[in-house]
């Protein structure tokens, strides 16, 4: 929905994992740094080279920790993060009702334990994921747009 209001396109991080990523999710293992570098990195490039293209890009990735996040940013610098928080039992109750191609629900505990909220130097904004996902669109097309005006020309 994001992708398509702001005339971006769209991917999910997912389907840059390599196969042995996500041959381990789908075993029940949870992925280490050691396994996450290479698809941070493959994530990166792939936002690299859309701006390159002068293609703005919505990526759906799980980068659960500031490093990581830096990861991406060496790559595209004004990346803008926007951080779906919520209680791990409304996330719990809403992966348990969908069908994932590899991930299964008892891995969720290990990604809150390794998550990390979003810091004062990384740009972007947190949202509430118990929102709509009409009023969450809504919040962050905001953002992204305020995000895009140097702060030294705000309101005036
Ligand atoms: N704001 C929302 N309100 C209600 N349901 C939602 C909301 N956001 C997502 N969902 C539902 O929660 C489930 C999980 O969402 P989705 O599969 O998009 O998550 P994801 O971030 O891609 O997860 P993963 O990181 O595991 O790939 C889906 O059934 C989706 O419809
Ligand atoms: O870093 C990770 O552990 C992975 O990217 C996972 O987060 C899954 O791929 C995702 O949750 C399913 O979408």
């Amino acid at each position: 929905m994001l992708a398509r209001e702001l005339d971006f396109t769209f991917c999910d991080a997912d389907s840059l994992h390599p196969p042995e990523n996500v041959e381990r999710m789908a075993a029940g293992y949870p992925l280490g740094d050691v396994e996450r570098w290479p698809w941070l990195e493959a994530v990166g490039r792939y936002l690299a080279d859309s701006r390159t293209a002068n293609r703005g890009t919505v990526m759906a990735c799980s980068a659960l920790k500031h490093s990581y996040r830096d990861a991406l940013r060496r790559h595209v610098p004004d990346a803008f993060f926007v951080f779906l928080d919520g209680p791990m039992s409304v996330v719990h109750q809403r992966i348990d009702g969908r069908n994932h191609e590899f991930m299964p629900p008892t891995l969720l505990a290990s990604q809150y334990l390794s998550l990390e909220p979003l810091a004062e130097d990384e740009r972007g904004i947190r949202v509430d994921i118990e929102e709509s996902p009409v009023r969450i669109v809504d919040t962050v097309r905001s953002a992204v747009a305020a995000a895009a005006i140097p702060p030294a020309l705000r309101d005036r």
